[in-house]
């Protein structure tokens, strides 16, 4: 196990290249699993949950070849192996081999997700679409049964908007018979990049990007070639760091419309932001204004950068109110944050953010993703040294974030804890 070092007060001056879409590339690897022939990915993430699902991927007899940032898939061998526990549980989105697994052998074991702890994530909208598809589903110590004589398209309202949801049921229903609507459909652009690639393997899907989407089932699907969309958060973070850190920064591979919400809040502050058809450049002046922001689905603001733009706020004058409704209990960052001398009040399930204050390093810990992020950003805004625990977290969605921060002039190292540093943690 390692942790991960910053010394603050360094500024970030250069270009750095943003990596393909974590939250596509979760969707797109188990979409493989539909075709008749080999599918290409190009551009994927090399992170954690990628190499996770390329292992279940071969756990039910595919056949994955890495290169790079390509993978090369193929499905011929594949069976519908189940798969109740092991790896399921890294990641949240082991969950599309639900729908992926039922819409190709018509039945599927998939141990209950892991990923982020942010709250209470249930998956019942998932489970209703495959129901409305015909599936009968049921939970057995901890895994979900799917079992559908046949799948036929329905007409399915999500209660809840949902990314998950509304991707899982894309995949259950392009080989059911007949015509499916996903109605309250979510609309983020992974939702579009997993629809494009269903598309290139001869799906017939209509209104991804709407609320309404509509899908004619078709028997087969080919296999195709692939280039997955950047990371819209990744992009995120990075615009993050240099508004609190940054001299000039270019974050290049970028499509700056995905990042409307978060660019928007970022000029209320007074952070200058120049965006080309796929670059921001941002070389900040001081001091910011606060802003309150609210998370929403998209295209509002994304709930993946609530966190890390928690901590720009403690560089801002005055007062800035923080709400998450999408997981309101996302805020275990908060006491990390204080640790560092951040000055956050949590009242009514939103953080009220005073500034500005001198974040002070200290000793915090990841406790998921995006806690992450925003410690290191933290880290990077602070007086002295800042030890992370927790990278694990941060290693499942950020590609090679410590040396792409070091090519921007930040110091940021990781070293091996040793078994004391190891027992401790654990124990905490
Ligand atoms: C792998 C992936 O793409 N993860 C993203 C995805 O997670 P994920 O797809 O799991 O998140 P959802 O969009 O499904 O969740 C949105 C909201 O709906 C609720 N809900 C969801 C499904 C359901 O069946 N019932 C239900 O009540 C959730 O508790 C949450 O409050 O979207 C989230 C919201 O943008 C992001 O934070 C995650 O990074
Ligand atoms: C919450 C996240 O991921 P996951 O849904 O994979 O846990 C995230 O990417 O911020």
């Amino acid at each position: 196990m390692q942790k991960m070092f910053v010394e603050g007060g360094h500024f970030l001056n250069g270009k750095v290249r943003i990596s393909g879409a974590k939250n596509s590339a979760v969707a797109l690897l188990p979409a493989a699993i539909l075709a008749d022939s080999d599918v290409t990915i190009e551009g994927l993430p090399q992170i954690s949950d990628v190499y996770t699902l390329g292992d279940l991927l071969e756990e039910i007899g595919g056949s994955v070849s890495w290169d790079g940032q390509t993978v090369h898939i193929d499905p011929a061998k594949m069976i519908a192996m189940p798969l109740p526990n092991g790896k399921v549980k890294k990641l949240r989105a082991s969950y599309y081999f639900m729908g992926a697994m039922l819409g190709k052998f018509k039945k599927a074991v998939i141990g209950l997700p892991g990923g982020c702890f942010l709250g209470p994530r249930p998956i019942d909208q998932h489970i209703k679409g495959f129901e409305a598809l015909g599936a009968e589903v049921t939970n057995e110590q901890g895994a979900i049964y799917l079992r559908a004589k046949e799948l036929t398209g329905a007409r399915i309202y999500l209660d809840v908007v949902s990314v998950g949801a509304t991707i899982n049921i894309m995949l259950a229903a392009v080989k059911a018979k007949g015509k499916t609507i996903i109605e309250n459909a979510a609309k983020e652009p992974e939702i579009i990049d997993v629809a494009t690639l269903l598309t290139n393997m001869g799906a017939k899907i209509k209104g991804v990007g709407t609320d309404v989407i509509r899908i004619e089932g078709v028997p087969h699907l080919n296999g195709c070639r692939h280039t997955i969309i950047p990371d819209r958060i990744e992009a995120g973070t990075f615009a993050i760091a240099a508004a609190a850190m940054g001299k000039e920064v270019t974050i290049d591979n970028v499509i700056p419309p995905h990042l409307e919400s978060l660019l928007a809040k970022m000029r209320e502050m007074g952070v200058p932001i120049e965006e080309n058809n796929e670059q921001l450049f941002i070389a900040p002046k001081q001091p910011f204004k606060s802003v309150d922001i609210k998370t929403l689905v998209y295209p509002g603001f994304p709930t993946d950068l609530q966190q890390p733009f928690t901590t720009l706020l403690t560089k801002a004058e005055s007062t800035g109110v923080v709400t998450d409704t999408i997981y309101t209990a996302r805020l275990k960052h908060i006491d990390e944050l204080r640790r560092m001398n951040a000055s956050i009040k949590v009242e009514g399930g939103s953080a009220i953010v005073s500034g500005p204050v001198q974040l002070q390093g200290a000793k915090v810990n990841a406790t998921d993703l995006r806690a992450g992020a925003a410690l290191i950003i933290a880290g990077l805004m602070a007086e002295g040294i800042t030890e992370i625990t927790g990278l694990d977290h941060i290693d499942r969605g950020y590609e090679k974030i410590t040396e792409k921060l070091t090519n921007l002039g930040a110091k940021i190292w990781r070293d091996t804890m040793t078994q004391e540093e190891v027992e401790e943690l654990q124990n905490s």
